[in-house]
């Protein structure tokens, strides 16, 4: 009984979402509102000139039945104005709707994306990055199709049918009533198909983003598929993936073909009895033969619209399954903002408590803090402060949760249970801006982006000047390198700084933390992928980085861990061992297990020598 209750519950939930898509999908189109009404006078212009074009052909074919010179001559002058008119209207219209289009679309790509740059963490961990490249680039586009493109032409289609029938039903009602009557039939035999049609549109767009998904990874991972030789196997999974889609595509096309074609068989139909019917008409003195034409005319100029209105209901099928897909991205919580009991957005303000809990002149303390990225627990129970212009280490073997601990500090995700404050204040209280605006993040591989060396460096303040740009790349060690490429400051550098080695795009995104001054810095481990020479090129740099400024540094070479002020050893989320270098070794514990069995050799010589002096 449960079950036969869920099942009828399904579809309505089904339809009422689909009518939700719909209705938001109006409501984008709120702001062209004006765009809307010229394009609709253009389409009754056009659907006007329908009407006076077929009133034209029957005046020219009667005064030529009745060798009327003047009435010809006067009809096809009316007639040649009437189509200039019609011309010159769409083409504007058609033009408007170019331009409608490109404006509105993009304006949706520009929202989903600032959407996407805002949300939480925790649910873009949950999209591959090819589905969200899709959802902006063809869900996006689709959508804001399915209200412009397609709600326009539904008017102009429906304006152009009405004038139509109105002049027609003015020569002879008979006629025309026939006429609408098959007419209405077109509309009639799509609908067992468009339902269909939507979940199948819907499949067949899932397949689609798997695909994009994965011809990425092959791409971004050429370097693996080479070195491992992987590409017979992933051509293989790509021809599968190609199968898989047809298999969806060929009953999709069979189908819209079939659904597409039904309608023209009815419209030859619909000639047929015109052709008999007005002929009989004809025969009986009922109607002139002018008129005939204008009925043979006038119903290519029915039928057509009403066939564009039955294919326009398929394909508003597919921009509802985009629009779905498009909402869906659009409706993630925004990081920083907590919804009422309504699911409104309730944003955070900055207050002089909020500015004073950014200036980094407070400790950060974490108090009893568990946090997982989903069901697994991956910190437990964390008890630390991070004091201010003191620089804090986090060591422990990998997967003990270091980087994890680092983006809380970040504020990328929120701890479920426990609370983090910056001074008396609640980190999550703290509008995310604010308290990112002085705070700078380097991690094992920054992320550099398509565009000149001097562009990647000014992405860490973008209000600074040449001088600072150079002074951040010298103290960071890459200025010499920098004036060593083709263009210097200008060189371009390529897709994720590719064209650069790991220790030039390192000291690269360490110049980008210098030229930020940050209050707060953050480090997981940047000198982790260099040789020894790179690293003691940016060892000073660093240090000089760190000076007098709150640092929380995931260390695993030693010679960062022990000129830390404080150390927290972390095993299996949790802090298990605290204290100085010194006070860590003299303790014996796992801190001290790690420096003896895990540290590199060269790491160890090190110690040891600064031990003994
Ligand atoms: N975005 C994520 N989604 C799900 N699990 C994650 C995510 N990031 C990390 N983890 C998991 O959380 C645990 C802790 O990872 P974390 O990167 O914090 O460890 P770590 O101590 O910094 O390791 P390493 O020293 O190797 O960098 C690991 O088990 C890891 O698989």
């Amino acid at each position: 009984m449960n079950k036969s209750m869920n099942a009828q519950a399904e579809p309505t939930k089904k339809s009422r979402a689909i009518s939700n898509t719909f209705m938001r999908l109006l409501k984008l189109g709120k702001p062209y509102f004006g765009w809307y009404l010229i394009l609709c006078i253009l389409a009754a212009i056009v659907s006007l000139a329908a009407v006076g074009i077929a009133e034209s052909l029957r005046r020219i074919i009667n005064a030529a039945t009745n060798k009327d010179l003047s009435s010809l001559i006067s009809g096809a002058i009316i007639a040649i104005v009437i189509i200039t008119v019609e011309a010159s209207a769409n083409f504007l219209k058609t033009y408007l709707s170019g331009v409608l289009e490109f404006k509105s679309t993009s304006k949706l790509q520009v929202s989903v994306l600032s959407r996407l740059l805002n949300v939480q963490m925790k649910d873009l961990d949950r999209y591959h990055s090819g589905d969200l490249i899709s959802r902006i680039n063809d869900s996006a586009t689709a959508a804001q199709q399915g209200i412009n493109q397609k709600t326009i032409d539904l008017f102009s289609n429906l304006m152009q049918i009405t004038f139509l029938l109105t002049y027609l039903l003015s020569l002879q009602y008979a006629l025309t009533l026939g006429m609408l009557l098959i007419c209405s039939l077109v509309p009639l035999v799509m609908l067992p198909f468009s339902s269909r049609l939507r979940s199948m549109h819907e499949q067949r767009q899932h397949i689609e983003t798997t695909q994009q998904m994965f011809i990425q990874d092959t791409v971004q991972g050429a370097e693996v598929v080479r070195t491992f030789s992987l590409a017979p196997k992933l051509q293989q999974q790509f021809t599968g993936r190609v199968m898989k889609y047809l298999k969806i595509h060929l009953p999709v096309s069979r189908l819209e073909a079939v659904a597409y074609n039904m309608p023209l068989a009815v419209i030859l139909g619909g000639l047929l009895y015109v052709l008999s019917y007005g002929g009989y008409l004809v025969i009986h003195g009922r109607l002139d033969v002018g008129a005939v034409a204008a009925f043979l005319v006038c119903f290519e100029q029915i039928a057509n619209p009403v066939s564009k209105l039955a294919n326009l209901w398929t394909e508003l099928q597919g921009s509802l399954a985009q629009g779905k897909r498009l909402f869906e991205v659009l409706d993630l919580q925004k990081e920083g903002v907590r919804r009422d009991s309504n699911g409104k957005d309730l944003h955070l303000g900055t207050s002089t408590n909020t500015n004073q809990a950014v200036s980094g002149l407070y400790p950060i303390s974490f108090n009893n803090v568990g946090f997982g990225y989903g069901n697994d627990q991956v910190l437990t129970n964390v008890n630390l402060t991070i004091q201010p212009g003191k620089v804090t280490a986090l060591a422990g073997p990998s997967g003990s949760g270091k980087s994890t601990l680092l983006q809380l500090i970040l504020s990328s995700y929120e701890p479920n249970e426990g609370t983090i404050h910056s001074g008396n204040l609640l980190l999550n209280s703290i509008p995310h801006r604010s308290w990112r605006s002085n705070l700078a993040y380097v991690s094992q591989e920054s992320y550099l982006f398509s565009g000149t060396l001097y562009e990647n460096i000014a992405w860490g303040r973008p209000d600074a000047t040449t001088e600072d740009i150079i002074a951040a790349a010298q103290s960071a060690g890459i200025h010499e390198f920098i004036m060593t490429t083709p263009h210097q400051y200008e060189t371009f550098i390529g897709e994720r700084g590719l064209t650069l080695s790991g220790g030039e795009r390192q000291r690269l995104s360490i110049a980008r933390a210098f030229v930020r001054k940050p209050k707060l810095l953050l480090l997981d481990e940047p000198t982790a992928a260099l040789d020894s020479h790179n690293e003691e090129i940016i060892g000073q740099a660093l240090q000089e980085l760190m000076h007098d400024r709150t640092t929380v540094v995931v260390a695993h070479r030693l010679s960062t861990i022990r000129n830390a002020d404080h150390i927290y050893y972390m095993e299996a989320g949790s802090i298990v061992e605290e204290g100085t270098h010194l006070e860590l070794m003299d303790l014996k514990g796992k801190y001290y297990t790690m420096v003896e069995t895990t540290l590199n050799n060269d790491d160890k010589t090190t110690a040891v020598m600064e031990e003994v002096q």
